[in-house]
């Protein structure tokens, strides 16, 4: 009944902090269009207002209208009171997301009658009381989320199947029921509980004294055991490494500080690295036996720097220019170790130093010129090689803004620089471009390693792709061997890929725009997700503006793209290489959906959002 559901939204709407401006109330408008209003059948059944400073208590009455509602999404509001009773008569509701607000009170026992819930999480709140031992009866209960509230009193057994559980930071005390046993420390932490997973109960303790001094004694000469054998195992791993660096250190004449994995999100995956080591190029080319002077001019042949087109900036330089140059690691990535190296001229590029080729020279030229015939404005342009028997070093353009994976998962903290909606779809635009160029190249032309760090942003924060064209020149042990959650299903062999597993992967990093989330392989937890599978069992579970990250969801006049966007992510991402599109396609879907967005991309000033919440 849309008239009744529409005054229950308005006066919800004017309740809770007089956000009218989210709904067009006019007389005959249909709530079902309202932005974050979920319809079937003319019936509301779902309600999405995550984060949009909604402040003040729900009034009783507005739910008594809203009865065929299945999710509920206030999180991340400022809204406070008790829960209104009439929820309780929203037998539908399966999914609960009230976290990051200041409800109060207790915990109503009406939720116990909500035999549908799947997930319910309350967390972050002010409730108080007892937890009902009620919820009980909700036997379809997966997530039950109540940590960082008043809670006091003991845990009730609740005997549910649950997949999610968190009671931690809150003042619960007693011991913690058997059936809740299995769940990780973390879902207690910050209480006064005891018994499995935390520590044995005081009265129990005693009881199991001898037993545990038995058990104690045999642990205790274990673990000395081990520490002895840890110990003597490292004393012999600091020898032989020891030995390592002392010959190349002599051999260099300087210390080579220790490189930084690659993709450290941590510093953001790029330019973390901090110490400047002079000339690492001259260390990459002593290699042992071969001295510098040698591989410069080893055998009367002079070594040289090949350059693409017209150098750097127009510049070019010589090997030796290089070698002066002083230089940072930037990161190992699954071809070599990348460094910065700003040469006396003032000339900044990005070098990196190949590993594991098996090529000879005539073959490594030929592909390696073809990698640098390769020229779009989406793509890094690799400006200069050197080739030797011992070394193989490539010279990009060096991007100074990092890549799009630190700036999306880099920093998290405070003064973090979000990134708007139209940064990201132009982001997806530019990324399609370049790998529609690659593919354009030949049908037998993939990128295979398509990924956010492997995306890189001008100061202008444009999209250029990078890493294309190198699987091909190393050897087997140098290609991606880890199962990454980019990878398309059917690459059972990482060096088996091809165009359409390009596609798979541009799908995932899609995702990964809309979503801020960083894909892995397995579900492991919030920071890292099978993207595709979780996105697809969002959106089957009705609540899709569930997926898209919060940082987008003030745009709401945006909100048809990204929904169409994140379609278009999940076709990419098809189980099926033949159900996936071209990316000439997916370019052009791009091109249509988010023109009107992209337009605005021309002024800098919109590329940066303030985040001071002023354009929610
Ligand atoms: N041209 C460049 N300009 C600036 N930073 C770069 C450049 N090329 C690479 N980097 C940075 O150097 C680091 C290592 O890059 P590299 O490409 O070697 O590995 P990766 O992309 O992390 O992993 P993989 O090799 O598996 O693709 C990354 O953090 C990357 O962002």
């Amino acid at each position: 009944d849309l008239s009744s559901s529409r005054s229950a939204l308005i006066s919800l709407s004017s309740a809770v902090g007089g956000r009218t401006i989210l709904w067009n109330t006019s007389s005959n408008s249909n709530p079902c269009s309202w932005s974050g209003v979920q319809c079937k059948n003319d019936a509301v059944i779902g309600l999405h207002l995550p984060g949009f400073s909604l402040s003040g208590e729900i009034p009783t009455g507005v739910f008594s209208n809203l009865t065929s509602l299945a999710t509920l999404s206030l999180r991340f509001n400022e809204l406070s009171g008790n829960l209104p009773s009439d929820l309780g008569l929203c037998s539908e509701l399966r999914n609960i997301y009230l976290q990051d607000n200041k409800f109060g009170g207790e915990i109503p026992e009406f939720f116990s009658g909500l035999k549908n819930l799947v997930r319910l999480n309350l967390a972050n709140n002010n409730f108080s009381g007892e937890v009902p031992g009620s919820l009980r009866n909700l036997s379809r209960l997966k997530t039950l989320y109540l940590q960082e509230n008043n809670l006091r009193g003991f845990m009730p057994e609740l005997k549910l199947d649950l997949d999610q559980f968190n009671v931690s930071g809150n003042n619960l005390n007693g011991s913690i029921p058997v059936s809740l046993s299995s769940m990780p420390v973390t879902a207690f932490q910050g209480n006064k509980l005891c018994g499995k997973p935390l520590q044995i109960c005081p009265g129990l303790a005693a009881g199991g004294a001898i037993a545990g001094i038995v058990i104690g004694a045999v642990v205790a000469f274990a673990l000395i055991l081990m520490i002895i054998v840890f110990v003597c195992g490292k004393k012999r791993n600091k020898e032989s490494n020891a030995v390592d660096l002392a010959s190349i250190n002599k051999q260099l004449g300087f210390d080579i500080p220790e490189e930084k994995p690659a993709g450290d999100v941590e510093n953001g995956g790029y330019g973390g690295g901090g110490y400047s080591v002079p000339a690492v190029a001259a260390a990459a080319l002593a290699t042992p036996g071969h001295t510098k002077a040698e591989e410069v001019n080893g055998g009367g042949v002079t070594k040289k720097l090949v350059f693409f087109g017209n150098g750097i900036g127009g510049k070019m330089f010589d090997l030796e220019e290089l070698l002066r140059a002083s230089a940072e690691v930037l990161g190992k990535g699954t071809f070599g170790t990348a460094y910065k190296a700003v040469m006396e001229m003032g000339t900044v590029v990005a070098v990196k130093r190949l590993k594991d080729v098996i090529l000879g020279e005539v073959e490594f030229k030929e592909k390696i010129e073809a990698v640098g015939a390769m020229e779009h404005e989406n793509l890094v342009p690799l400006r200069a090689y050197y080739y030797s028997r011992d070394e193989k070093l490539l010279v990009f353009d060096y991007m100074p803004t990092g890549s799009l994976s630190a700036f999306l998962h880099g920093n998290k903290g405070a003064g973090r620089t979000p990134l708007n909606w139209e940064l990201r779809s132009s982001i997806a635009l530019g990324v399609a471009r370049g790998i529609t160029y690659l593919h354009s190249r030949g049908s037998d032309v993939s990128h295979g390693n398509i990924k956010s760090s492997n995306v890189l942003l001008t100061k202008s924060y444009e999209p250029r792709v990078s890493d294309f064209g190198l699987a091909q020149l190393v050897g087997p042990s140098s290609t991606p061997t880890r199962v990454n959650g980019y990878r398309a299903p059917e690459v059972t062999e990482p060096r088996k890929v091809s165009q359409k597993a390009d596609v798979y992967s541009f799908g995932v990093l899609l995702l990964e725009l809309l979503t801020g989330k960083a894909p892995t392989h397995a579900l492991l937890n919030e920071e890292g997700v099978d993207l595709p599978r979780w996105v697809q069992s969002v959106v089957k579970d009705d609540w899709a503006s569930e997926v898209f990250d919060l940082e987008l969801l003030r745009y709401q006049h945006a909100e048809e793209e990204m929904v169409q966007l994140l379609q278009l992510a999940v076709d990419c991402a098809a189980q099926y290489p033949d159900t996936r599109p071209s990316m000439l396609e997916v370019t052009k879907r791009i091109e249509e959906l988010c023109s009107p967005s992209i337009r605005e991309v021309n002024d800098p000033t919109t590329f940066i959002d303030t985040d001071d919440g002023s354009s929610r």
